[in-house]
């Protein structure tokens, strides 16, 4: 009986999520090759390559991006010009519309599809499907334990090893947490773009002592109801700023692509 051949994977990003998404997928999808700006130790010499080029020539069905908003800016347009689809959990990056058009162009170009995976965050496919009846009101709340701010601006806001209740650092819409927080915030950019848009969805971060998960907060109104989503997300061993989620929906989306049944 004839079967949907399982593709193979360029991955860009050698670090938490990019491991993380090759032990899900623990040799059911060949990888083909690795791009990384600093490959960790006991990267396989065999897969490493140096620039998109060398990553285009192994022949991958698909490529994976976990590396971050500059990885997108950097090689997402000439990925997705080549002719192949672009996966991509850096969503942040898209809050620079003129990045967004690029590879939007880009992608027409090609013939292919960027896919935002839906990342840390659970609930994305209804509040996309509640956009089409008609969304009034997006709200989102990231909260993350206070240490796992550190190395981003909210350092500058608050003493975060002092602090001994959650506090709220940033109110704002979802175009400025992402480019602030690029991190951080790839969520309230995946939500904006499910949703109603950067500039009008809106976000608050907490950095928060009392917890030890990525606590992530979703309410969307409209004409199809109302919703809320809450998810306490466990961090990846690798990283405590990335949820272990993460690295899933990209597995997810991979085993989608050969799978009888997809869900
Ligand atoms: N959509 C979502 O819900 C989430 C998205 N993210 C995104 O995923 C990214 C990666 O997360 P982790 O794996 O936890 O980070 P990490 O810091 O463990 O690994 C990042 C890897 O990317 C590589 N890299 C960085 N810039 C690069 C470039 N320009 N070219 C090639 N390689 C580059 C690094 O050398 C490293 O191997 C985050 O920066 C964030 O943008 C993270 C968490 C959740
Ligand atoms: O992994 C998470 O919990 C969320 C995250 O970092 C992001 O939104 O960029």
């Amino acid at each position: 009986m004839a079967s949907i051949a399982p593709p193979r994977i360029g991955l860009i990003g050698d670090g938490g999520i990019s491991r993380a998404v090759r032990k899900a997928l623990g040799g059911a999808a060949p990888i083909v090759g690795i791009l990384a700006r600093c490959p960790r130790e006991g990267l396989d010499e065999a897969l490493r390559v140096e620039t998109v080029a060398d990553l285009l020539a192994r022949a991958p069905d698909v490529i994976v991006e976990c590396a971050g908003h500059e990885a997108v800016r950097a090689y997402g347009a000439d990925v997705l010009r080549a002719g192949l689809s672009l996966m991509i959990v850096s969503t942040g990056a898209l809050a620079d519309p003129a990045l967004a058009e690029t590879l939007s162009a880009a992608a027409e170009e090609g013939g292919v599809q960027l896919v935002l995976a839906s990342g840390a965050m659970a609930g994305i496919e209804g509040l996309s499907a509640a956009r089409l009846g008609g969304l009034e009101r997006v709200r989102y709340t990231g909260r993350k334990p206070a240490l796992a701010w550190r190395g981003t601006p909210a350092e500058d806001l608050l003493d975060l090893a002092a602090l001994i209740e959650p506090a709220v650092f940033f109110r704002g819409d979802a175009r400025e947490a992402a480019l602030t927080y690029p991190k951080n915030s790839n969520v309230a950019a995946t939500v904006a773009l499910a949703g109603i848009g950067f500039d009008r969805t809106e976000v608050e971060l907490v950095a928060d002592p009392t917890i030890a998960t990525n606590v992530h907060e979703l309410s969307f109104e409209g004409a199809d109801g109302s919703f809320e989503v809450r998810i306490a997300g466990a961090p990846s061993a690798a990283n405590p700023k990335t949820s272990a989620l993460t690295a899933h929906s990209i597995v997810r989306l991979l085993h989608g692509m050969a799978a009888p049944i997809v869900i």
